[in-house]
């Protein structure tokens, strides 16, 4: 059975490009790895409707702290058999997102913490009610919050196709949501987190510690 690895943190913070170092080591380990990302914008309806909505062109669905977060949690819900399949034939699963954003981001809107009623929410809709496997190890890239505004301000500079949404805009939610996510880690929700700083050259042996038990 292989080990569900996810990667959380703010906009911008670095986690596709973790994604993509941490695949390429653990490759060069010989490891089988599935990758995948949440939302799946490409793949999936309720992805879809999230990214029409993050855009403002679903009108006032954006309002429901809880309506879009039941989308996000609907495209993981479809996705729920790919990943067991996937547990089943690789040794890693590594997944950009998953059920910590929509505790971390929802908890943030709501400004409530990461022991409140929303995130318990959260669990209870996609662990209890909709059967998503829990992930082995989760890892928190934290990237101070004017450093991940800053890259992703950047990246939208440089691909017009990369506009920033409407979370990505909002300075106030990204500090919100950096501090759930810290106490996330901190509580150990969901299993066990890693934290590791991405403000500079990440390093990932922290990663491969866990995985590799040393
Ligand atoms: N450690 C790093 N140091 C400097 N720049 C970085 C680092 N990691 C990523 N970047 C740059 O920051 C930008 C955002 O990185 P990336 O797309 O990996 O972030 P992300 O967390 O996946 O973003 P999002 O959640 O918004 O999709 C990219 O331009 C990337 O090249
Ligand atoms: C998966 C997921 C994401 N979010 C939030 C986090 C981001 O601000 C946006 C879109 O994600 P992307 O990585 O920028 O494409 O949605 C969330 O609130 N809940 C989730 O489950």
């Amino acid at each position: 059975m292989g080990k569900l690895v996810v990667i959380e943190g703010l906009d911008g913070a670095g986690k596709r490009t973790l994604a993509g170092a941490l695949t390429a080591e653990l490759a060069e380990r010989g490891a089988k790895v599935a990758t995948g990302a949440f939302p799946r914008y490409e793949e999936d309806v309720h992805a879809e409707l999230v990214r029409d909505a993050l855009h403002g062109r679903l009108g006032d669905l954006t309002d429901s702290v809880h309506g879009m977060s039941v989308l996000y949690a609907l495209d993981r819900r479809g996705a729920a058999d790919r990943i067991r399949a996937d547990l089943a034939q690789y040794d890693v699963v590594l997944l950009d997102r998953y059920i910590a954003s929509n505790a971390a981001y929802g908890a943030a809107r709501l400004e409530q913490g990461a022991r409140g009623e929303f995130v318990e929410w959260v669990r209870a809709l996609e662990v209890d009610r909709f059967g998503l496997p829990v992930p082995d190890l989760q890892v928190l890239l934290r990237v101070p919050t004017a450093v991940a505004a800053d890259r992703a301000a950047r990246r939208e500079r440089a691909d017009a196709e990369r506009a920033r949404d409407l979370y990505e805009s909002d300075g106030g939610l990204q500090r919100r949501c950096s501090a759930v996510y810290d106490d996330l880690a901190a509580d150990g929700w969901l299993g066990p987190w890693e934290v590791l700083d991405g403000s500079a050259d990440v390093k990932i042996s922290p990663i491969l510690d866990r995985l590799y038990g040393r």
